[in-house]
This record gives structure tokens, C-alpha cells and sequence, in this order.
């Protein structure tokens, strides 16, 4: 198993009291695979990737990635978060740069490496812009170079497209799954949106809340080429709809 979450709750104090956020949560990741943390708000999905990411130590329980457990955050993993995370002074290509800064590389072989990962997010004019001359997905994609400029084998992604418009978001979503496919990247990925969720997973974690639960886990089992109007998608988000208890019943009676 790549990534092993066995028995992971976590609580914080507050106010001299203990508050359990995450409760007894295990889930097994292989490598490879795109898994959605999906709950409503508050149900701890971001806990639970900051965990997974090493920036939060579990209460008890244990984290490992790949046979070793998690205590730190590491080069070999990334974190992609909602608001970019970029530097408004610096250009988009010295944006990108910046994860390579702990590598020892050349001047040369870091351009090399900025340049390809911008074109795969089709960014390359970009590159000599500063943030804030780009749009709110334009952003978004320099942050995903940057993450993958260094080559990480997992990508944690943070509801990275919240902010986005709804037509932005689905291209980017097409991206990510493109270019998680071609580089082979484990990622978990946290939504709150339904079909965001299974337009991208081949798992998705149904999380519930107070305490943060794993509720139910579903294989998406759609083709990897997804489309959003068939039948079969909409059969899935119905499923999901009803694990959440959100769908209307349906023995409503109609007098005509
Ligand atoms: N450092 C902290 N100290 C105290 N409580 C915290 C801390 N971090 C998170 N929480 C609480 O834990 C709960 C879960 O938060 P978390 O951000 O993981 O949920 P989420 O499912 O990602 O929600 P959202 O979709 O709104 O981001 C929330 O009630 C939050 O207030």
C-alpha cells in the first residue's frame, strides 16, 4: 500500500477543552490512483490531507507513505492550496522556479524545467508576467507547475479550484486529470462539490462530520475519458446524492 491512514484521529484543544476533528479514520491509497476527500464543510477533509501531507501530527494513529511514517513534509510530496500560493512580485517563470530553489541546479537546467512544465499548463507566453496580470485559473495553473516542477510523486491538492469560475474550473479539472494520467502522480485531492469529485477520482471518500468521518468510500467507475451528461455519471452522482441523503424521495404522488 502507498499511502496507509490506519486509525488517524486527530483533536484539538480549545478552550481547555478537547475537540475530536477526525475520528478513528483509515484509508488506503495505491499508487497511482486520484482520491477525492468529499464532506461538507467542517468535516475535517483538509485535516485530514494536512495530516497525510505531514503538516498536522495525528492524535493517534499512524501516517506512513510508501512503508515510512509521515512526520514531516518532504520533497516528495506537494501541497497545491486554494489561493495559489504565489509571489506577486516575482514573474510567473521565477514563480515556478522557486520550488527548485533547494534543488542544486543550473541556471540553465532550471529554465529547462520551468519551460516544459509551463507549457504543459499552456503557459509558456506567460512566463514573463507578474500574478496579478493573469486571471484567477491562469494563477492556478502556474501554482500546478510549480508543484510539478519538483517532480513530486504525490500531489495534495486542497480545493484548488474554489475560487474559479464554474466554465475555468472545468477546464482546469480536465488538466489536472491530464497531466496526473501522463505523469503517473498519486493525488488526493479535496472537494466539497459533487461532481468535481467524480468527474476526477477512481475513488472518492465520503467524509461526515462532528466528528470527521470516512462515511463511505465509492470506486468511481466510469471511464477514464469522463463525460458529465451521460447517463452513467448522472446514475453516480445520484448515488452519491443519496449517500449524503440529499436526494428527494421519489414517492411523491402526481395527480394530473
Ligand atoms: N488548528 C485548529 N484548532 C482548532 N480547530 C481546528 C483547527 N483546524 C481545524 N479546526 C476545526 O476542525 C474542523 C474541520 O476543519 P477542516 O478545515 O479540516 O474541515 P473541511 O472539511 O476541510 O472544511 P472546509 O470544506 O470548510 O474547508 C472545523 O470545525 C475547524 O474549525
Amino acid at each position: 500500500m502507498y499511502i496507509d491512514v490506519s486509525n488517524v484521529s486527530i483533536s484539538f484543544e480549545e478552550n481547555k477543552e478537547q475537540h475530536t476533528i477526525l475520528n478513528d479514520v483509515s484509508l488506503q491509497v495505491e499508487k497511482g490512483e486520484f482520491i477525492c476527500l468529499l464532506g461538507p464543510s467542517g468535516c475535517g477533509k483538509s485535516t485530514l490531507l494536512n495530516a497525510m501531507a505531514g503538516f498536522l501530527k495525528p492524535s493517534s494513529g499512524e501516517i506512513k507513505i510508501d512503508g515510512q511514517t509521515v512526520e514531516k513534509p518532504s520533497m516528495k510530496y506537494v501541497t497545491i492550496f486554494q489561493n495559489y500560493g504565489l509571489l506577486p512580485w516575482r514573474s510567473v517563470q521565477k514563480n515556478v522556479e522557486l520550488g527548485l530553489e533547494t534543488k542544486k541546479l543550473g541556471k540553465e537546467e532550471k529554465k529547462k524545467i520551468t519551460d516544459h512544465y509551463l507549457e504543459m499548463v499552456g503557459l509558456k507566453e506567460a512566463a514573463k508576467k507578474r500574478p496579478a496580470q493573469l486571471s484567477g485559473g491562469m494563477q492556478q495553473r502556474v501554482a500546478i507547475a510549480r508543484a510539478l516542477a519538483v517532480e513530486p510523486e504525490i500531489l495534495f491538492m486542497d480545493e484548488p479550484f474554489g475560487a474559479l469560475d464554474a466554465i475555468t474550473r472545468m477546464k482546469l479539472q480536465k488538466d489536472v486529470l491530464k497531466i496526473a494520467h501522463e505523469t503517473d502522480k498519486t493525488v488526493v485531492f479535496v472537494t466539497h462539490d459533487i461532481e468535481e469529485a467524480i468527474f476526477l477520482a477512481d475513488r472518492i471518500v465520503i467524509m461526515s462530520a462532528n466528528p470527521g468521518k470516512v462515511k463511505s468510500i465509492m470506486k468511481v467507475t466510469l471511464p477514464k475519458d469522463r463525460d458529465r451528461t451521460s447517463d452513467d455519471f448522472l446514475l453516480m452522482r445520484d448515488k452519491v446524492y443519496e449517500i449524503f441523503q440529499m436526494k428527494e424521495e421519489r414517492n411523491i404522488e402526481y395527480f394530473i
